[in-house]
């Protein structure tokens, strides 16, 4: 298998680390900046006696390492500062993922493609369009980050380890993502069971601002290290064709009432991306504020450059 990362910054880079460090695939990472992907690549590779890994590990400013990629990530792009929201960056990352995707895609014509860039809902719908490929090979990184998010908050309230939740979370990786404590298990009972609505409430909410928390904190950079391990969970997911549920940004055809959109739904992946698109059976309240999430990312397109 190979894979290809575009974008050597903070999250590509941390991601193309845990790819080579999974050893499950060549792993090729490609950036504009001169020497960034070289050199990152070459202190990783350097790391190989200590690590173990003997797939190989290439970086460049140009597409050529990509050639004949199963999977390409794109994390290429301008991250937000404090006080930004992920929509006031889609002018700028628009055109960099069109240029990603035609150029990856021009040598990896049997790609999927994970898109990472912000606002990654319509980044994705975006390289749908660009790259006029079917959804099942192309997808965003959403919920899974945000279910990681809910799911280490809901860890330190219950005092349980976060791998003992489920979490769910869905529609639009930004200010109208929807948290489910219906559909989020606990060690096998709904976190609507085990914490009142007030409490729900606020972890719902410090789940919504997850990512503008570390961003406030921070100052000079986004979230990196549980965004590539989530990238590395879908991609794992992939590799292994293990066919398990996550939460994606994915293009919905009818399911939950809503068509050409794309938002975060569950979905099972594995070998080929996505398999299914998973309909989970929300109530009427549940439904309408998805639906107030796909309109967000509705208007988030309408501003894409044309
Ligand atoms: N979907 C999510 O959940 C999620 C999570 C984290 C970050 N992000 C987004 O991912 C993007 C990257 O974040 P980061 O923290 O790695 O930023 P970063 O600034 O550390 O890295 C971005 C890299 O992209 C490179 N780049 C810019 N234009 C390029 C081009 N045309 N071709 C190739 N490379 C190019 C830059 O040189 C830089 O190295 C941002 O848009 C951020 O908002 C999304
Ligand atoms: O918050 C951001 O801008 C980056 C990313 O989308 C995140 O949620 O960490």
């Amino acid at each position: 298998m190979k894979i290809t990362v575009v974008g050597a910054g903070n999250v590509g880079a941390t991601l193309a680390q845990r790819l080579i460090e999974k050893n499950f695939a060549d792993v090729a990472l490609v950036d504009v900046i001169e020497g960034i992907p070289q050199g990152k690549t070459l202190d990783m590779r350097q790391s190989a006696n200590m690590i173990g890994f003997t797939h190989k590990i290439v970086g460049s400013n140009s597409y050529d390492v990509t050639s004949g990629s199963d999977i390409v990530v794109i994390t290429a792009g301008i991250a937000r500062k404090p006080g930004m929201s992920r929509d006031e960056l889609v002018g700028i990352n628009a055109k960099i993922v069109r240029e990603v995707i035609e150029k990856s895609l021009a040598l990896s014509p049997h790609a999927m493609f994970i898109i990472v860039t912000n606002p990654v809902d319509t980044m994705t719908y975006l390289a749908l369009k660009v790259s006029n490929l079917p959804r099942d090979r192309v997808f965003g990184l959403s919920g899974v980050l945000d279910g990681g998010r809910l799911a280490a908050f809901v860890a330190e309230e219950l005092n349980v380890n976060a791998s003992d939740v489920t979490p769910c979370v869905m529609g639009e990786h930004g200010g109208s993502m929807v948290v489910y404590p219906r559909f989020t298990i606990v060690n096998g009972k709904p976190l609507s069971e085990l914490v009142d609505d007030s409490k729900q409430k606020t972890l719902a909410e410090r789940t919504v601002n997850g990512g503008a928390e570390i961003v406030s904190i921070m100052k000079t950079s986004s979230a990196f290290y549980a965004p590539s391990a989530s990238v590395a969970h879908m991609v794992s997911a992939v590799a292994t064709d293990s066919g398990m549920i996550m939460n994606c940004a994915a293009l919905l055809d009818g399911e939950y009432g809503l068509s050409d959109v794309v938002i975060g739904v569950p979905v099972e992946l594995g070998r080929g991306g996505i398999k299914k698109i998973v309909e989970l059976p929300l109530n009427a309240e549940e439904l309408a504020a998805l639906k107030v999430s796909a309109e967000a990312v509705r208007k988030t397109i309408s501003a894409l450059p044309k």
